[in-house]
């Protein structure tokens, strides 16, 4: 399976402290799905935050669709980014536009006519259940709702990489089962995903999905299945 991400002895160095990252190496394989998880403060937002091209490591290197994303010029960063969807911890959705036209935004951007625009648009809100507030602002949403159009966002353009930070984090166990089933259809169409989460719960819910481990800024790969092709595991 080709590999979609690979990261090459990653560091990252905010200011002149220690490494929040260190000697993180590892492949993303195209169409997988993972699970990233780690102490609150190992580095897991900050690894996604390289990997969706809102900062730069301090060494290393960076590939992404092929294309080394370190010495990329800022002028391609945008394609790069409308090929992935991003949900944010702090979901950042846009205050003054409506849930409806949050989620439509990425479709808007890559030019879609407005025909094509609603559907997907409609049936997102129906899959996140907020059919009913497709009007409301988010100011108005309560923390799991704003979290729900944020996924909708995110996921309605089908991305080829879906890059989620505790998307579960806000809501309750049976919209996190939900979720969770919304973004494992989506591996199942062909987009890789990575979920950063605390929520052991949720590890279990999808077969197949390899794990990364950040402890302390080092990423653990004790079966090797972050490398391509994975090793077998010892028996
Ligand atoms: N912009 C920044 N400037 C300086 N330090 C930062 C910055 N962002 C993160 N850090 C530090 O880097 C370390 C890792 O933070 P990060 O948010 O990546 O961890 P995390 O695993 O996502 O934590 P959590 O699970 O609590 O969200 C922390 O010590 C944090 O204080």
């Amino acid at each position: 399976m080709a590999s979609i991400v690979q990261f090459e002895n990653v560091g990252l160095r905010y200011g002149t402290g220690q490494e929040t990252l260190s000697d993180v190496s590892f492949q993303l394989g195209a169409g997988t799905f993972y699970f990233l998880t780690g102490a609150s403060g190992a580095g897991k937002t900050s690894l996604l935050k390289l990997l969706y091209l809102a900062q730069r490591p301090s060494r290393g290197i960076i590939r992404l669709f092929g294309e080394d994303a370190v010495t990329m010029s800022r002028d391609r960063l945008p394609a790069m980014r409308r090929r992935m969807g991003v949900v944010f911890q702090d979901f950042r959705l846009i205050p003054h536009l409506s849930a409806w036209d949050n989620i439509a935004l990425p479709l808007r951007v890559a030019g879609l006519p407005e025909d094509e625009v609603e559907q997907p648009v409609r049936e997102m809100l129906a899959w996140v259940g907020l059919a009913e507030r497709a009007h409301a602002r988010p100011a108005t949403l309560s923390g799991g709702e704003q979290q729900r159009v944020a996924i909708a966002r995110a996921v309605v353009g089908r991305p080829e990489i879906l890059v989620a930070d505790e998307p579960t984090g806000n809501v309750d166990p049976d919209m996190a089962d939900r979720l969770i089933h919304l973004f494992e259809s989506m591996n199942k169409l062909g987009t890789t995903v990575v979920v950063a989460t605390h929520d052991f719960h949720l590890l279990g819910r999808v077969p197949g999905a390899q794990m990364m481990r950040l402890d302390r800024g080092r990423l653990l790969d004790p079966t090797g299945s972050l490398r391509h092709p994975p090793n077998e595991i010892d028996p």
